[in-house]
């Protein structure tokens, strides 16, 4: 198995680095150190620059709770309608005024709103792009079951990974039915997808696929991207039949029933269409455990034909500049959801390798914190 080949490759670290590690760890913990780097240009900026990333950590839920409700009041519309000042707020977002005061206050300090003159706020220099991306709003209100399943982290970690979560139960509903919560499930999906199709789209150039399918492309979001850019060529999207009602109505609306061919099954269980030269799985291999992602793998390998082309597309671990959100955020996530992990490119090739895949190669995406991509040639 792939992942236990990387694994059982990893080595003891060797004497010195330990030794290095060690004797840099017992400075960095000593308080005269600390004392005497603070006080010391360059040293002081660096000493500034961890204290306050290690005060991030500690403060993180603080932070993300404000932007929960920043969100959840829509304090974020109200101030991009012009200055608001705490009794506007207050009637907005259904606070007292010191509530609204502490709100607006915390949300500026996190750069979400500003203080445009004494007392009076409008959207900060985070605020504005937050307000403008539905799909980063949707994601922030669907953490409340994150937040819910960590509130006692350990217990998550030590608890069965079949037991029930608040995420594995929403994520259940998502792929089972037709009710509100299937569809709440379905809105998050479609609006979160559409900046992973930016960020597909612009690292790949799919002019040369003529026909693409998008296995669990959900409400096809994505493939509505590709299908504006690339108008001739043949799409398909594959996923849960129940997923797919949906999906038929949403094409209907944006005029592409035409164009989409829809394939309903289980890709564990029911061969995947042939007769495509590209398939994509956007976040798709991230949701899935070890073996089922390589079973996946090989099922996509066996659907294309030699040379033709894979496309993963997901948030990745060991990402540079991105790192929080592989192996932090998308372990913590994933591990609650109780199914997948974030996985590192290399890891994937690996993976990919061990499907039958020829060849791989990882694309710069713009935002990588929103996806990474790799290309493999069947
Ligand atoms: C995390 S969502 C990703 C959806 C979409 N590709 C995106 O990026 O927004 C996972 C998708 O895989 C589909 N899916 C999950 N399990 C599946 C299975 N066994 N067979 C087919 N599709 C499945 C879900 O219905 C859902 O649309």
């Amino acid at each position: 198995m792939v992942i236990e080949n990387l694994q059982s490759a990893n080595t003891h670290p060797p004497e010195w680095k330990r030794r290095w590690i060690n004797r840099r760890n017992r400075i960095f913990a000593n308080p005269a150190f600390q004392k005497w780097a603070s006080a010391l240009w360059p040293f002081s900026r660096v000493a500034r620059k961890h204290a306050s990333h290690l005060f991030d950590l500690v403060a993180g839920f603080t932070y993300s709770q404000t932007l929960l409700a920043a969100v959840e009041a829509d304090l974020l519309g109200l101030l991009a309608q012009g200055p608001s000042d705490a009794d506007a707020i207050a009637a907005h977002c259904d606070l007292s005024r010191d509530g609204a005061l502490r709100l607006v206050r915390a949300a500026a300090a996190l750069g979400l709103a500003e203080e445009v003159s004494p007392g009076w706020w409008m959207l900060g220099e985070r605020g504005a792009p937050l307000h403008a991306n539905a799909g980063a709003q949707a994601m922030i209100r669907h953490h409340k079951l994150l937040y819910a399943d960590l509130a006692d982290p350990l217990a998550l970690l030590r608890a069965d990974r079949k037991a029930q979560t608040q995420l594995s139960r929403f994520w259940q509903y998502g792929v089972q039915g037709n009710d509100e919560k299937a569809s709440a499930y379905s809105d998050l999906m479609a609006v979160s997808q559409a900046m992973v199709a930016e960020q597909t789209l612009a690292a790949h150039d799919f002019s040369r696929c003529r026909s693409i399918l998008d296995i669990g492309g959900g409400h096809g979001a994505f493939v509505s991207a590709v299908a504006v850019q690339h108008p001739n060529a043949r799409l398909g999207i594959f996923d849960l039949p129940p997923v797919l009602e949906g999906t038929a109505k949403r094409l209907e609306s944006a005029g592409l029933n035409g164009r989409v061919t829809l394939h309903p099954g289980d890709f564990f269980h029911t061969p995947l269409p042939t007769g495509y030269d590209c398939i994509t799985l956007n976040r798709i291999l991230h949701d899935h455990d070890d073996d089922a992602a390589l079973a996946l793998l090989k099922s996509t390998h066996k659907a294309l034909k030699p040379g033709a082309r894979l496309v993963i597309a997901e948030p990745m671990a060991d990402t540079p500049g991105a790192q929080g959100m592989g192996d932090a955020y998308f372990g913590l996530y994933l591990w609650a959801m109780n199914s997948g992990r974030p996985r590192s490119i290399r890891e994937i090739g690996a993976m990919l390798q061990e499907a039958g895949f020829q060849s791989w190669q990882s694309a710069t995406t713009r935002q990588p914190v929103i996806a990474s991509l790799i290309v493999s040639l069947a």
